[in-house]
């Protein structure tokens, strides 16, 4: 049970954020919710209040690609809750065209949350400890094609979550850091690659989109709220990238050496 846990989580009026809500406060957390959308949010948190009851969320208007207002509303959530113990930062977007939006929201709006995080979580700090899952994706492990640029924040970060997680290790801060990486889940998101406004110059590879679709078939969100709620839980998971297939989820085995080919120069 996550009984007196608070937790945020970002990017959560949709989809899999929506879904990481919804079982943490069936787990007895308190939720903080945090996204762009301000109509979407606060109709989920009408939904929430009739379902759990109106003190276990808080819905926070804010777009984690600013600094000001991503640093505004962590303290307006830790002035009402007092606390904060487990931090997602979920929010994402695939687009291609408009990609130093993509890089700002997926990669540095994924490390400005952990910082927030962590700096008020660590024990050094005087905080309790916590955990921070960071959602990336499958495209975080094997490219993409038809988006390079979404490929390269998913890389970012799988590889910021596995140094941060060790810095956080190594350093006593008593945070576990960890990376989700979901296959393709049925969500909003998914249709981007379908978008000409979204998939920009590699609008053609949307067919190789879909055969890579046709191979790992799509995913419900409830599957990928399980395996989040695992990496919430388990204590000793820390620098781990957790995949969630169709067949199933799993922790992914990183070599420890890089093995090559050796070249004549
Ligand atoms: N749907 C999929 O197939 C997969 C999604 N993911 C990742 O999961 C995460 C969630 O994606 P979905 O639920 O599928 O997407 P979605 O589009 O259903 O939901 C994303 C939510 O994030 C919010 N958001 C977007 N930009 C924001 C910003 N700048 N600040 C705050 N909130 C913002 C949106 O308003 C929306 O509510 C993303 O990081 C995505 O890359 C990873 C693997 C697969
Ligand atoms: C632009 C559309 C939104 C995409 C949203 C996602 O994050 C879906 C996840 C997609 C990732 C696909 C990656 C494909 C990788 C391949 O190169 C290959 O390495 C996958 C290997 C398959 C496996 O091991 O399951």
């Amino acid at each position: 049970m996550l009984k007196g846990k608070v937790a945020v989580v970002s990017g959560s009026a949709q989809g899999l954020g929506k879904s990481f809500t919804h079982i943490l406060l069936e787990n007895g957390a308190q939720v903080a919710m945090l996204d762009v959308s301000e109509a979407l949010g606060q109709e989920l948190q009408v939904q929430l209040n009739q379902q759990y009851g109106s003190d276990r969320t808080q819905f926070y208007k804010a777009d984690v690609s600013s600094d000001q207002q991503f640093t505004d509303v962590f303290q307006k959530i830790l002035s009402k809750f007092g606390r904060i113990d487990i931090f997602c930062n979920n929010a994402g977007i695939a687009d291609e065209e408009n990609w130093e939006k993509t890089v700002s929201i997926n990669l540095s709006g994924v490390v400005r949350g952990t910082y927030l995080a962590l700096d008020h979580m660590k024990k050094q700090n005087g905080g309790n400890g916590g955990v921070i899952i960071n959602v990336a994706s499958l495209a975080g492990l094997g490219p993409l094609p038809s988006a390079p640029i979404y490929t390269a924040t998913k890389y970012g970060v799988v590889g910021f979550t596995r140094a941060v997680s060790m810095a956080s290790q190594v350093s006593g801060y008593g945070v576990r850091i960890n990376a989700l990486c979901p296959s393709f889940v049925r969500t909003a998101l998914i249709d981007s690659f379908n978008q000409k406004e979204k998939t920009g110059q590699f609008h053609s590879l949307a067919s190789l989109t879909r055969s890579l679709m046709d191979k790992s078939p799509m995913i419900e969100v409830e599957q990928v709220a399980k395996a989040f709620l695992f990496l919430v839980k388990d204590e000793s998971m820390n620098g781990a990238a957790v995949l969630v297939r169709n067949e199933g989820a799993g922790y992914v085995k990183f070599p420890t050496d890089v093995e090559t080919t050796p070249i004549s120069l």
